[in-house]
């Protein structure tokens, strides 16, 4: 039995239930666990487990226990009230330090305060609010959705979306919408998906396979690197200034010249921001192809704008713009789950004894995982339809505090939650404003395909029409 120094605790009531495990090592749940991966059924697994084991448990893999939980007060210990107890952790870190070396993503403690201090103020109001910039990309989209054709707007705005983040960090964007076949969204793809898979792995990640991984890391570097150096040069002189508006880049570069910081922190930016915004503005289609009625009332919302393009203030005063949203990130939170390791021997507030509302002993080094996506669905928070698209619920009240978390919470939450929102509202309004019907090209059954981040297995297909002119 294992003994904990810290708080006097023993370990009697101590460890969240264990699921039965059949051979030894958990050999079995490491099968199941790439199962899931394989059939894209980790939603299903885990709200079953939840429902059988309460609502934090525990799964034997190898040597490891690892704590799995969808307790709002386990969540808020793991991300706020014990936040210097748990972090993303050294093996995260080792994971992806080739990608993302010190950037913010991928670090813990003082070197993630220095990142978030040198990030936050470019993420304020004024430098989130040029929505010109979606427009411009906006217009771009538009030429790839022919008239009543079935398009994937999954694959749409994945590549808008690397267009518009590349040219807010760094001025430029790699117009993958025109081509997508360029270098740097080939290369940023490739370095993510096979990022993601090693990640999955945890331990033994170093079997992956990585052919192919440097050079494209090559590739990512290349691409940078001439903005980093006009970056640079801008802060020595200022003659050189492009005439567009606000860049990412050349902000952080008046904080820092340090070559590896910036072109850290870009490339990390760039992971958190992209496929993100994209997976739940496909989602949000998704769902609205589905449901007509949610459409018409959304176009019904914004024809207040006469035709007019939204400006930020339209965009949060539009609520039912704000609900689809919401309950878009509910049932399709782009991080569907995520994990903290225990940095030192600790204890979580729940999950131990017979009622399961006992404080549990959590050795240093568990990985705890939370699952933000089955938590948003339990009926005990969202009622007996939480498993149903209704944005009309967020005219009640808010969901209890730790209760919905598509952006994380803490001293760690999304930096570019405003950013993300405004992108995702302007797209949905322009697209509500320019077509009349969306409808479904697709009748298989959903699939939620779960690397890192949630996306539909078979993409977005839909057709839409537009509007006769006036
Ligand atoms: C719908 C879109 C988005 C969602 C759902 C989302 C969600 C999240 C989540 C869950 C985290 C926490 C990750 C973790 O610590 O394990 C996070 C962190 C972060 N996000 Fe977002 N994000 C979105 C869009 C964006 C955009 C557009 C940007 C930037 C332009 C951005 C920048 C960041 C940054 C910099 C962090 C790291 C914060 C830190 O570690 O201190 N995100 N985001």
């Amino acid at each position: 039995h294992m003994f904990s120094e810290r708080k006097g605790l023993t370990s009697e009531h101590l460890f969240p239930p264990l699921v039965k495990s059949f051979i030894p090592l958990g050999l079995d749940n490491i099968l199941m666990l790439i199962r899931l991966s394989i059939e894209n059924t980790h939603f299903y697994f885990f709200k079953r487990h939840f429902e059988n084991y309460g609502q934090t448990f525990a799964l034997r893999v190898g040597v490891a226990n690892l704590y799995f939980t969808n307790d709002p007060e386990n969540i808020k210990a793991l991300l706020s009230t014990q936040f210097g107890e748990f972090g993303k952790g050294p093996l995260f870190h080792e994971t992806l330090k080739e990608f993302l070396g010190h950037g913010i993503f991928n670090v813990d403690h003082e070197l993630w305060q220095t990142s978030r201090t040198l990030l936050r103020p470019q993420f304020v109001k004024e430098r989130i609010s040029d929505l010109e910039l979606f427009e411009r990309h906006f217009q771009q989209l538009l030429l790839h959705i022919p008239n009543d054709k079935t398009v994937d707007l999954l694959d749409l705005f994945m590549r808008m979306t690397l267009d518009s983040a590349t040219e807010y960090l760094m001025g430029v964007s790699t117009n993958s919408l025109a081509d997508p076949k360029v270098k740097f969204a080939e290369a940023f793809d490739f370095v993510q998906d096979l990022s993601a898979r090693r990640v999955i792995l945890g331990p033994l990640y170093q079997l992956y396979p990585t052919f192919g991984y440097s050079k494209a890391i090559r590739t990512l570097d290349h691409f940078v690197e001439p903005f980093i150096d006009r970056a640079i040069g801008l802060h020595h002189s200022n003659s050189e200034k492009p005439s567009s508006n606000y860049i990412f880049l050349d902000a952080i570069s008046e904080l820092t010249q340090d070559r590896k910081v910036l072109r850290d922190q870009i490339l990390n930016i760039l992971l958190a921001g992209r496929d993100t915004t994209a997976a739940a503005l496909s989602w949000a289609f998704y769902e609205m192809a589905r449901h007509e009625d949610v459409w018409r009332k959304l176009q019904e919302e914004v024809a207040i704008l006469n035709g007019a393009k939204p400006t930020f203030d339209d965009l949060k005063s539009i609520k039912y713009l704000q609900w689809i949203i919401n309950e878009t990130l509910r049932l399709y939170p782009s991080v569907p789950g995520n994990v903290r390791t225990a940095l030192v021997d600790t204890t979580l507030p729940r999950g131990g004894g017979p009622k399961g509302d006992e404080p549990i002993f959590c050795k240093k080094g568990t990985p705890v995982g939370y699952i933000v996506q089955v938590m948003h669905t339990r009926t005990d928070f969202y009622g007996p339809d939480a498993l149903e698209f209704k944005p009309e619920r967020w005219s009640g009240p808010p969901p209890k505090p730790w209760s919905y978390l598509p952006f994380n919470g803490g001293p760690r939450i999304c930096l570019g939650q405003q950013f993300a929102i405004a992108e995702m509202g302007y797209i949905i309004v322009r697209m509500a404003q320019t077509f009349e019907t969306l409808e479904q090209q697709d009748f298989k059954e959903r699939v939620m395909r779960k690397t890192i981040i949630l996306t539909s297995g078979n993409g977005v297909k839909v057709s839409l029409c537009r509007k006769s002119g006036p």
